[in-house]
């Protein structure tokens, strides 16, 4: 785990490591997050639901830093990122945060292997090194047999454990998954989550987006967004 220091939620004992406070955002007319709060604690897997449409995909981008919030602020180590300069954000979803995206959004010219050592070359890791610790982390996710496989060789299922290798390759302090298991049949969606679960379990927090009742029963908590609004699901 990287070196950005967490906050203790006051009372609960319990570590923040990202705090979304009356976050905001509009598209053209449409208001998409109305003053969201929440937060995430270290080690928790965590699901977003709600119906398609009610922003959850902008709201994971919003706390991963990828979309500008409107309005509101994002609080991560106890550093206001909106005030950070956009190098500074970079840096930081490089070191600290992982994101894994809907269909993998593998490289397609890269193999296995490099995509997975692309975010460790772009910290400044020698490509020998980076290779070695790609494939010791494909190995983790049981997909090494694939390190020198280009992506289009890759079923959906080993397309995502490769994705989710890219994505912690780095030990970042918050996994961000916009729906892991979308694109997978129930097998390959089991495994992603027990991958998903193990991570938090070892210390991550996973923040994932999900439609899928057999994903979001797997999380420690889950919080659904209606209409732009955050609340317990019924
Ligand atoms: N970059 C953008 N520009 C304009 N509108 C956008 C943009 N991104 C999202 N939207 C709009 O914001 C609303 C919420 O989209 P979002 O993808 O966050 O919802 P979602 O809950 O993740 O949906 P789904 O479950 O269908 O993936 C939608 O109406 C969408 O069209």
């Amino acid at each position: 785990m990287n070196s950005y220091l967490s906050v203790v939620a006051p009372g609960t004992g319990a570590t923040t490591v990202l705090r979304a406070r009356a976050v905001s955002k509009t598209y053209g007319d449409r208001e998409v997050l109305k003053a969201v709060d929440l937060e995430v604690l270290a080690g928790e897997m965590l699901a977003i639901t709600g119906p398609s449409g009610s922003g959850k995909s902008t709201l994971l981008h919003c706390l991963a830093t990828i979309v500008q919030p409107d309005a509101g602020e994002i609080t991560f180590g106890g550093l206001q990122l909106s005030r950070l300069a956009e190098a500074r954000r970079s840096e930081m979803r490089r070191t600290c945060f992982g994101i894994m995206f809907q269909f993998g959004q593998l490289v397609p010219e890269l193999s296995a292997a490099e995509n997975v050592a692309l975010p460790l070359l772009l910290r400044g890791m020698r490509r020998g090194e980076a290779i070695a610790r790609a494939t010791a982390v494909l190995d983790r996710f049981g997909v090494a047999e694939f390190a020198p496989a280009r992506p289009s060789a890759l079923s959906g299922g080993q397309a995502q454990r490769v994705a989710m290798a890219r994505a912690v390759a780095t030990d970042p302090t918050i996994l961000f998954a916009d729906e892991p298991t979308g694109a997978l049949d129930s097998n390959s969606g089991a495994r992603v989550l027990d991958e998903l679960v193990a991570l938090a379990r070892a210390g991550t927090a996973v923040v994932m987006v999900t439609h899928d009742p057999a994903a979001a029963s797997r999380a420690d908590r889950v919080v659904e967004l209606r209409d732009g609004m955050l609340e317990a699901p019924a």
